[in-house]
């Protein structure tokens, strides 16, 4: 039979009464990047300190290879951690800092020499062996925490939001720097952050939490164009959602009702619908137009425009419908200067049936 690398099954985590995470089950593949995403407080670090060996599980089983892995001490499991603070020694050179790990580990002095500079080379830190970490820059301090972790060899890196003390510009830089690592070496990445971008741009698989729970976990590219819930439709944001009903017309076709109008989609779910079923009708704002008139779309509704946020060549476009339904569209600056509206003008959102995706509920 074959294993994930790294399995969680119904791990739950408990502090006295309050529930930090419950029934979460995933499995990890070798050799891959899972990026770990939610709101502020739904379990995510919990999740990565349960399984670094920082927390114990309060239910549950972790397994590696197969192997219940539940009670092994930090140092058994070889999943070491890098984390925001980085938690660098400030009396330790970047060199001492490094080898820290490889002491902890018992491996002898020759080797940790050679081990110790070649990583440092590897993360560009070669001129900086000697220095005290408080001469370097932000960083700078980031590869070395990421060398001390790197130097051990370690089949599976945890990342606490590593890159969220960095300027944007630093930030972009090491994304690309971590990404070429994970590829090169191997190495299981699971990446905790709040960035999308960061987890959109160099994830396997992205992973949405919810109140100590999964949302989804897929393929960046599953999450975005097919998202399971509407939690994770509104946590990803950049999406319109409407209420509906499934309403079957008199000539036999599905449509989509509810208090912004009735709609049509083409989608497979369609197939699946009984009459009355409530279901969340989510439009992508890149899917959206908007036009100064009425009357030209299968799928139209009059919304009025509530704000304007300019992002580079795009613009974002605020829309609110009478029902009060929030809907954002992506548009080019140009176009946005040819349709000619500000905030307060009433304007129509089209789009086209194949666009919408309908989830239940
Ligand atoms: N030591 C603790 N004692 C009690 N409650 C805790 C403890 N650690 C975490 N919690 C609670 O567990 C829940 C999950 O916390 P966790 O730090 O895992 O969230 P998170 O998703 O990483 O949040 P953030 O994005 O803000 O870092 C929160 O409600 C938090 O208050």
């Amino acid at each position: 039979m074959s294993h994930a690398h790294i399995s969680l099954r119904n791990i739950r985590k408990t502090y006295g009464d309050a529930v930090a995470v419950e029934n979460l089950n995933l499995d990890i593949e070798e050799g891959k990047f899972v990026a770990i995403m939610g709101p502020s407080g739904c379990g995510k670090s919990t999740m990565l300190r349960m399984l670094a060996g920082l927390e114990d599980v309060s239910g549950g089983d972790i397994l590696r290879e197969g192997q219940w892995i539940n009670e092994l001490s930090i140092w058994e499991r070889d999943m070491p951690m890098v984390w925001q603070s980085l938690a660098l020694f400030p009396f330790l050179t970047v060199r001492k800092n490094v080898e820290f790990g490889l002491r902890m580990k018992g491996v002898g002095k020759a080797e940790r020499k050679t081990r110790v500079l070649d990583w440092l080379q590897k993360l560009g830190l070669e001129g900086y062996a000697d220095r005290g970490i408080d001469q370097l820059s932000g960083g700078q301090r980031q590869r070395v925490a990421l060398a001390r972790c790197l130097v051990t060899e370690p089949s599976v890196l945890l990342l606490d939001e590593p890159l969220s003390a960095l300027d944007a510009h630093l930030s972009v830089q090491m994304q690309g720097e971590l990404k070429r690592l994970q590829r090169e070496l191997g190495i299981t990445f699971v990446y905790v952050t709040h960035s999308h971008s960061e987890a959109f741009s160099m994830a396997d698989t992205v992973v949405i939490m919810n109140q100590g729970r999964i949302e989804q976990a897929g393929s960046p590219e599953d999450i975005y164009l097919r998202p399971a819930t509407p939690f994770v439709a509104r946590f990803l944001g950049g999406s319109s959602i409407f209420d509906c009903k499934a309403r079957r017309l008199k000539s036999g076709e599905m449509v989509l009702e509810g208090p912004d109008g009735s709609f049509k989609c083409t989608g497979p779910e369609m197939a699946d619908l009984d009459e009355g079923q409530q279901v969340s009708l989510i439009v992508r704002a890149d899917q959206i137009s908007v036009t100064a008139k009425a009357g030209w779309a299968e799928n139209e509704v009059a919304a009025r425009v509530v704000g304007e946020e300019f992002i580079g060549a795009l613009v974002n476009l605020r829309l609110e419908t009478a029902a009060g339904t929030a809907i954002t569209v992506q548009l080019q600056q140009r176009d946005m200067q040819a349709l000619d509206i500000e905030v307060g003008t009433t304007v129509t959102a089209s789009w086209h049936p194949e666009d919408g995706h309908i989830i239940n509920g």
